[in-house]
């Protein structure tokens, strides 16, 4: 009857996350010293700029030789060879090797023209002689053509795409730009969220707590996600509930945030000043009810051209909607192809009771046993508690409608995180 009342039409999860995706604005992009690209999203495809390795190189120590020259060589036969030259990293070859001749060779080296085979410096006695350049050497081995040497192009073929538009910089993606001469990397600018938490009953950390009021935790956590996500979090002074102020300090922040996100104030409430705002303001309203279990009045808008996430005040809530809702916006608006959160199939670990008239996303903590994913809710999925948060790795899914999950049952899972 309210959501008649209040024009509330709820929609669905993915109906949600649709058109949330459907209005992402994709982050100018800046280049970065690789040193600082940790983390980052790429903004372009690289391609090898040449094969990798670009020259044949010897995987072990020990002497590059015609594999024909070692023909019936064993641990009691061996066949002499004459070294003519020796090969350390980060120089060219001299010499080309012709039949009856070895090189001297170290791991990472060019291998000699004419050799086709490194032999391993155990499996070779050196035989220093008076006379000649560089000695002989007893091969105990006996050699196939191409046995210890790296082909150019083994890992990668000049042109070939390694990394994709849009995929998170990390440790092996780093040696792949150094690799590639990378020292600048075009990546996606980290979206700025001003964070707005909205509520008369809010007291900063620091302040001692007084009869009805609390200290606001969601800035604090919503920061921390914006960060895991990329982005960089802007937190805004407190706001009273006041409609006319929250529109003023939200348009005041417009300038120096990419997006708003707010928390509290969503619901139906006397003082819900962002269901206030939405009602008389000129942006456009995305969705203001969703079905799902918590963050149902979880409620996106367009206004001057940018997102306004309103988060429910309710920090269970808040978590979730930012993870279903905002966490996916900010990857796509960073290039991410897949934005969503990824999903598995667990066991669950204990009994769930609480049946919904919507699916509900419980907050759940994992752990792996002989290859299994077990799940279990974090704590009490009450929206309204909060300490559950820091135990939570993934949600649970469960559908709407029946009587919640039995122990032993397999549930579908979102891991959070990036
Ligand atoms: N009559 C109805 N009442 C409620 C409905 C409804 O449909 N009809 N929905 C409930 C649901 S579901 C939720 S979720 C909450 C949503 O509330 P709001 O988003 O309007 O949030 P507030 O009313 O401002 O606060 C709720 C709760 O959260 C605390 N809070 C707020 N901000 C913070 C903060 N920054 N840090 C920590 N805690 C915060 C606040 O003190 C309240 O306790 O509405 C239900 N009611
Ligand atoms: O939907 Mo509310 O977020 O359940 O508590
Ligand atoms: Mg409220």
């Amino acid at each position: 009857m309210n959501d008649l009342k209040f024009g509330r039409q709820a929609i669905s999860l993915e109906e949600a996350q649709r058109r949330v995706l459907g209005h992402v604005r994709l982050q100018e992009t800046e280049k970065v010293p690789l040193f600082e690209a940790y983390g980052r999203r790429l903004a372009e495809n690289i391609c090898a700029g040449s094969p990798l390795p670009h020259f044949r190189r010897s995987g072990v120590d020990g002497y590059a030789v015609r594999a024909s020259d070692t023909t019936g060589a064993s641990l009691a036969e061996a066949v002499c060879l004459e070294v003519v030259e020796t090969v350390p990293c980060g120089l060219v070859p001299a010499k080309t090797i012709g039949p009856g001749q070895a090189a001297r060779i170290m791991t990472g080296a060019a291998v000699p023209e004419g050799a086709d085979a490194v032999v391993m410096l155990e499996m070779t006695n050196a035989v220093h002689q008076e006379t000649g350049l560089g000695g002989m050497v007893a091969v105990h081995k006996a050699m196939n053509p191409g046995d210890n040497v790296t082909p150019v192009g083994e890992e990668a073929a000049a042109g070939e795409q390694l990394l994709r538009k849009g995929c998170i910089i990390g440790p092996g993606e780093a040696a792949v730009l150094a690799a590639f001469g990378h020292s600048l990397v075009k990546v996606y600018k980290r979206p700025r969220v001003a964070i707005f938490s909205t509520g008369s009953e809010l007291l900063p950390v620091d302040a001692a707590l007084a009869p009805g009021k609390i200290r606001g935790s969601n800035g604090y956590m919503l920061a921390c996600q914006v960060q895991q996500a990329g982005g960089v979090p802007l937190l805004m002074p407190f706001l009273p509930d006041d409609a006319g102020r929250v529109e003023r300090e939200l348009l005041a922040a417009a300038e120096q945030a990419d997006l708003w996100m707010t928390t509290g104030g969503v619901s139906v409430g006397d003082k819900d000043v962002l269901a206030e705002l939405f009602g008389r303001w000129d942006g456009e309203l995305l969705f203001n009810k969703i079905a799902m279990r918590p963050g149902s009045p979880t409620s996106v808008g367009l206004w001057r051209g940018k997102p306004l996430f309103a988060l429910s005040g309710n920090p269970g809530a808040c978590y979730v909607g930012f993870e279903l809702l905002v966490r996916p916006y900010l990857r796509a608006s960073q290039g991410a192809s897949d934005p969503l959160l990824s999903g598995a199939i667990a066991v669950l670990d204990t009994d769930y009771g609480k049946g919904s008239a919507y699916p509900r996303y419980i907050r759940g903590a994992s752990r792996v046993e002989q290859g299994t994913v077990f799940v279990r809710p974090a704590g009490r999925d009450k929206s309204s508690i909060m300490v559950s948060i820091k135990e939570t790795d993934c949600f649970i899914c469960l559908p709407a409608g029946g009587r919640g999950a039995r122990r032993g049952e397999l549930v579908r899972v979102l891991t959070i995180g990036d």
